[in-house]
């Protein structure tokens, strides 16, 4: 529990690793044919689930001063050991990675991971040879995963894909296809990146992805990790609802991140942003409501729509059915949090309002052990009257532990209950 009582005056800030970026590069070295050097300043419980399940199904990975040294798996972990903690990525990422290299191998979840879906993933599993003691974690896996043709609906987890990606080039000539488009597809195109940059070659037709025979990964000597946008953003909304100036380092503009599109969504609000070398500069408050597809950003909801209570007007937040399947349902957490603070929100199937007045009351929310959330209510506490209390802010240190740090360096005040 924490309250968030002062404004924050504006300020520069380091971009926090990607942690989508960093998964999948600890897989990829973990995978690869010789050590790689992985560079990140900054890791978080996500990335530290990663870690550890690579080392269970083999790896050795020893930090350094600035990331970590990947010593691929030689010799498959037996059994192998998946303990994604409460990682949806690391999870279902890893899923497939660790049948194609083990016989054996114990996955454990916790918070409300088990309860994720995983079905069409499991589902493409069963059929190309592996068995499951039980549908949802903790379960044992058993039986190495084969090759050949695999095909998913594309409306439920991007992950799917990507794990069957990471895995494809263990498995020989695989194809991978999407049954309906694909949502999420950055975070796939994310992963083909990250396969190429380890030498992997991924062919794309449309949202059909296939990895010939005889691909491997060759490990990388220097592999740099880029700036996190779906947690830079929260800066850039800093200025949206204030109209303090935050400049933001360590964002590649041209990245493949599903959350840069955070930039155009503020901009169109009205702010104004602006790439120098000295970072990303975000100065002028936003004024105009805001209408967000969220079928390729769903991490952006929390913090846009407590932006969007900043703004006067009504916003809209459509295709947001994932959105329920995520660390909480952030639709519904959303909407009560937002509510708890004194404004005015409704949801209507998938899509999510709110009628905007420029300032909240403040008061208290709970944030249903979302790291998003507390995000969002901090956020929040810069346009409420009185301070904000915030229930599970533990929860923060899945993506960005030191968030309370940073928060203080620039300025703003908060303290622990
Ligand atoms: O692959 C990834 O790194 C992620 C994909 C997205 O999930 P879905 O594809 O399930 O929407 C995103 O919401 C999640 O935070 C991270
Ligand atoms: C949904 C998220 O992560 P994951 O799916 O990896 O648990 C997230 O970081 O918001």
């Amino acid at each position: 529990m924490r309250t968030i009582t002062a404004a924050i005056p504006g300020g520069t800030i380091k971009a926090i690793p990607a942690k989508a970026h960093a998964h999948r590069a600890l897989m990829a070295a973990a995978l690869a044919d010789s050590a790689s050097h992985i560079r990140f300043h900054r890791s978080s419980r996500d990335i530290d689930a990663t870690i550890d399940s690579l080392c269970g199904l083999g790896a050795t990975i020893e930090r350094t001063e600035d990331g970590v040294r990947v010593h691929p798996i030689t010799t498959p972990a037996s059994p192998g050991q998946v303990r994604p903690h409460e990682s949806g990525t690391t999870l279902r990422l890893l899923l497939p990675v660790a049948a194609a290299l083990c016989r054996t191998t114990e996955v454990d979840a916790k918070g409300r991971l088990p309860q994720r879906p995983l079905e069409p993933l499991l589902g493409q599993m069963k059929a190309h040879g592996v068995t499951f003691s039980k549908d949802a974690p903790p379960f044992t896996m058993t039986g190495l995963l084969s090759g050949g043709t695999f095909s998913m609906a594309g409306n439920i987890s991007s992950q799917f894909f990507s794990g069957l990606l990471l895995a494809a080039p263990l498995l020989g000539e695989t194809t991978v296809i999407s049954e309906g488009p694909l949502q999420s597809r950055d975070y796939v195109r994310l992963t083909i990146r990250v396969l190429q940059d380890f030498g992997v070659t991924v062919n794309v037709t449309g949202d059909t992805f296939h990895i010939p025979e005889g691909s491997h990964y060759h490990g990388v000597k220097d592999y740099a990790i880029e700036g996190d946008w779906s947690n830079g953003a929260i800066w850039l909304v800093a200025t949206a609802l204030t109209g303090q100036t935050f400049t933001v380092t360590g964002l590649t503009a041209d990245s493949v991140q599903a959350d840069r599109r955070s930039a155009t969504i503020i901009e169109k609000a009205g702010t104004t942003l602006t790439y120098t070398d000295g970072g990303l500069t975000a100065t002028g408050k936003a004024t105009l409501p805001l209408n967000v597809d969220l079928e390729q950003c769903p991490d952006l909801l929390p913090i846009l729509s407590i932006l969007a209570c900043g703004i006067e007007g009504r916003s809209r937040f459509y295709n947001g059915a994932r959105l329920r399947l995520k660390e909480s349902d952030r639709l519904a957490a959303m909407a009560e949090m937002i509510t708890s603070l004194g404004g005015s929100v409704h949801i209507d199937g998938d899509t999510l309002y709110v009628d905007g007045t420029g300032r909240l009351t403040g008061g208290r929310a709970h944030c249903y052990n979302d790291h998003r959330l507390v995000m969002a209510g901090t956020l929040a506490a810069l346009i409420s009257d009185t301070p904000v209390t915030l229930s599970d802010s533990e929860a923060i240190t899945k993506s960005y532990p030191q968030f309370f740090d940073d928060w203080q360096a620039l300025g703003g005040n908060s303290y622990e209950l």
